[in-house]
């Protein structure tokens, strides 16, 4: 039976994907939120021509020459303007943010002027008409559409929203991820474990990853390897509100590997159970009704490549995100590769950066899907088709970025 290919997987596991719902979050909560909404500006910015340096709000006639000197008539500061008109031979001092006083021109900065008395100021370089004057609605003018709908809210965001005057935005709810390890080999961290158990990684990095993507994680705990008690862990987290469960483990084809089974228990319409993947070939996608379900094989290099594959894009559709990834970028190989067989590879790498072209990209020897200790330090995954032939050092690629 030939392996369902990578891309067709992903597809299907985004089909139908859409933002969930929408609820509205203060400026200080909205980092990392998916915008719900195209955003206008409510006012425009600056409201005002204002001055872009400290010094003196000229006419453009009185400033160009040097020794002209100029009567002080009044102050324009940041937050109260100067309220008047300026006449010929007048000055007023303004401060950087400062409205522009009607009449006034040009900034003669306070570095090219004298002060000469209380009264009168001196022009000591002259200055083009026009300087260091910002026009009212430089950045933006009010009503001008500046942010749109499927934007995950940064930094630079939240900044142009508060400029925008937005104290509260209409974001994507996040979505509930319900997770399940199974496994009677595993312990929580923390705990002591038997001579035959290990500790469960899946579950805390799966965490992380769904916080990251957006969305919010249920940790159901751990299960151990029978059909009844799987089942019983998915009713658990059908009733827990989830939008997504995903199981960790069992998904292979071991005696006791009962995931599969156990969503059949449950009623779950099967989407696929395998795909041409390396790590990650015994993915399970299937859909319960409204929800979507994932079981992610249980070794951890294994979970997390498919996650970061197929759960994050998901989460990140699932906020109405409109570039849901995974990102791709081009690489150069630093060494040979061999052909590749019948499933795409994610290849745990290196990357140095050039300072010329794409970063160099060097595969760890040693791929084995049970090994942490390499995935932590990887920066890259390096994507080889299914059936690439060998490749040279110095011929380009893809990755994505850890
Ligand atoms: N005869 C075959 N055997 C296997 C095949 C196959 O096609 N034929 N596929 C292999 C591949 S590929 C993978 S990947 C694994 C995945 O198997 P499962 O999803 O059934 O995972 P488990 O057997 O439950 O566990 C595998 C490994 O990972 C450890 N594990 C499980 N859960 C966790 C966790 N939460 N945290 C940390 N480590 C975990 C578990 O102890 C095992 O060592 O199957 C191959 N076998
Ligand atoms: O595909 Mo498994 O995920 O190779 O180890």
């Amino acid at each position: 039976m030939s392996l369902l290919p990578v891309a067709h997987a992903r597809a299907r596991v985004l089909d139908g994907a859409d933002r969930l719902g929408i609820e509205t979050v203060s400026l200080a909560d909205a980092g990392g939120r998916v915008l719900a909404a195209d955003l206008a500006a409510t006012r425009s910015q600056p409201p005002f021509p204002a001055s872009a340096m400290d010094g003196y709000a000229v006419r453009a006639d009185d400033a160009r020459v040097a020794g002209a000197r100029l009567r002080v008539a009044g102050v324009s500061a940041a937050g109260r303007r100067y309220p008047g008109t300026l006449a010929p031979g007048e000055a007023v001092r303004i401060f950087t943010g400062a409205p522009v006083p009607e009449g006034a021109e040009t900034i003669l900065i306070q570095e090219n002027a004298e002060r000469i008395d209380e009264e009168t100021v001196e022009v000591a370089v002259p200055v083009e008409p026009g300087r260091h004057i910002r026009a009212a609605g430089l950045d933006f003018e009010e009503g001008q559409p500046l942010l749109t709908a499927g934007t995950r809210l940064g930094v630079r965001h939240i900044a142009l929203a508060a400029a925008m005057n937005h104290p509260e935005l209409p974001v994507a709810r996040r979505p509930r991820v319900a997770l399940i390890a199974t496994g009677d080999e595993l312990v929580p961290p923390g705990a002591v474990p038997g001579p035959d158990q290990i500790v469960a990684s899946n579950t805390p990095a799966l965490a992380a990853m769904i916080a990251a993507a957006g969305g919010e994680p249920l940790d159901l705990g751990i299960v151990p390897d029978a059909r009844e008690a799987t089942a019983d862990a998915l009713a658990r987290a059908r009733a827990s509100g989830a939008d997504v469960i995903v199981t960790l483990g069992g998904a292979s084809v071991g005696e006791h590997d009962l995931v599969k089974q156990a969503f059949g228990d449950v009623g779950m319409e099967l989407g696929f159970w395998k795909i041409a993947m390396r790590p990650g070939k015994p993915l399970i996608f299937g859909r319960l009704s409204d929800l979507r379900v994932l079981g992610l094989p249980g070794n951890p290099v294994s979970s997390l490549v498919c996650a970061l594959l197929f759960l994050t894009p998901l989460l990140r559709a699932l906020q109405g995100d409109t570039d849901p990834g995974p990102w791709f970028e081009p690489a150069v190989l630093a060494s040979d590769m061999p052909a590749n067989g019948d499933r795409e590879d994610y290849v745990r790498a290196r990357v140095a950066e050039s300072p010329t072209g794409p970063p160099l990209v060097e595969p760890f020897s040693v791929q084995d899907s049970s090994m942490l200790s390499t995935l932590a330090v990887a920066k890259a995954l390096l994507v080889r088709p299914a059936h690439a032939p060998d490749a040279r050092a110095g011929e380009t690629c893809r990755i994505i970025r850890l």
